[in-house]
């Protein structure tokens, strides 16, 4: 292909990459979408009064969704428990990102590429709405769990809160990696590596420059290296059944620490050493936790967002919870999100497995 040809291609691809960023961060009658943070989620400055990580219900205003598959839409059988809650044990879902907003884009990045290894693996800015992403990882999106972080312009610090724990990573030597971060790189070692209080596994801490926590976990050889989200939660019997009953999760381990007072559970859809896992921890007697802006929520593939969400609707009225964004395309790009609040609050946005290998293939190789 000539060169001019080729630069009219890439200035095609580029027309387009534009226009679905654009359609996305614009259109305001959905949830977040888990590839852009939200711009209703990438929100204005703290004291801002937009500051909306509202858990008011949205639905796409947009032509009507169509019923949630299989749901009564007048005239038609309704589903049976039993048939909708089917569908989470049968579904291939997989933990794909987290979301969370930053004050310095370029230093998190450093910071996290110089410090942990981690890869840049697309990076986008988008000045109509007045912020950029950039997503880090180990390895591909479409195998390995990413960390989308968000900066909006002018905003240099969020509250993290209370709830929000650490993410993980698993190295073979927390000594050497603590080294490392201690004398390389922005982060700073919070707890020096030893064994676990209460266990025998050998951990460190770190701390970002906006605060977030890593754990730093001494484990062998992982294909996924980002091992963890841990969330506080207020009732851990209640967090694992609706992760298990909504969105099919494993109880992989669960572990009760009485000495100092905390219980957590693990849970994912491979084994702990193989996937990134949702880690749940209960304080003793600790039934509600501050969520702040800063983190904002994770993002699971499904094979049908129809049909993961009617899990989720039925379990949240049994636990708690409420769905956010109905299931259904997003204009202008017509990858099938929905998003929901599990019983504590935090936030989760389901995506279609197919439209997001399909999003990546468009997204690849985007402004590193
Ligand atoms: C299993 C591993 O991934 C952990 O994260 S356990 C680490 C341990 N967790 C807690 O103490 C949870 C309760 C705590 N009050 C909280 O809310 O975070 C931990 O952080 N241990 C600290 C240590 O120095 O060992
Ligand atoms: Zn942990």
């Amino acid at each position: 292909m000539a060169a001019e040809e080729r630069r009219g291609m890439g200035v095609k691809r580029k027309a387009i990459e534009r226009h679905l960023w654009l359609a996305l961060s614009r259109s305001t009658s959905f949830g977040p979408f888990h590839l852009l943070p939200p711009h209703r989620d990438a929100d204005p400055p703290l004291h801002s009064p937009l500051n909306t990580n509202s858990s008011s219900s949205s639905s796409p205003s947009a032509a009507t969704p169509p019923p949630l598959e299989g749901m009564a839409s007048g005239g038609e059988a309704e589903k049976s428990p039993e048939v909708v809650l089917e569908w989470p044990k049968k579904d291939k879902k997989r933990l794909l990102h987290a979301v969370y907003r930053v004050g310095d884009l370029d230093r998190t990045i450093k910071c996290y590429t110089e410090c942990f290894g981690m890869k840049l693996l697309r990076k986008r800015d988008v000045p109509d709405e007045k912020y950029t992403n950039a997503f880090l990882g180990f390895g591909p999106e479409d195998t390995n769990f990413a960390l989308e972080l968000t900066y909006n312009y002018g905003v240099d610090k969020y509250d993290i809160g209370a709830g929000f724990g650490h993410f993980a990573i698993a190295t073979e030597d927390v000594y050497k990696l603590a080294e490392k971060v201690k004398s390389s790189c922005c982060c700073k070692i919070t707890r020096e590596p030893g064994p676990v209080k209460g266990g025998s596994t050998v951990i460190a801490f770190a701390q970002d420059p906006d605060g977030y926590m890593f754990e730093l976990i001494q484990r062998g050889p992982t294909p996924e290296p980002l091992c963890q989200v841990m969330l506080r939660v207020g009732d851990l019997e209640r967090s694992i059944k609706f992760y298990e009953k909504a969105l099919g999760m494993k109880l992989l381990r669960k572990k009760d620490v009485p000495d100092y007072k905390y219980t957590i559970a693990m849970l994912g859809y491979d084994d702990e050493d193989k996937t990134t896992v949702i880690e749940l921890t209960y304080n003793y007697g600790v039934t509600e936790y501050s969520k702040g802006n800063a983190y904002a929520q994770v993002a699971i593939g499904t094979e049908d967002v129809y049909k993961s969400a009617e899990a989720v609707e039925l379990v949240s009225k049994e636990l708690g919870g409420k769905i956010l964004r109905q299931p259904g395309p997003l204009p202008g790009l017509n990858t099938k999100i929905a998003s929901f609040l599990d019983p504590d609050g935090w936030k989760v946005v389901l995506v279609d497995n197919s439209d997001f290998l399909k999003e990546l293939q468009v997204f690849s190789g985007t402004d590193k």
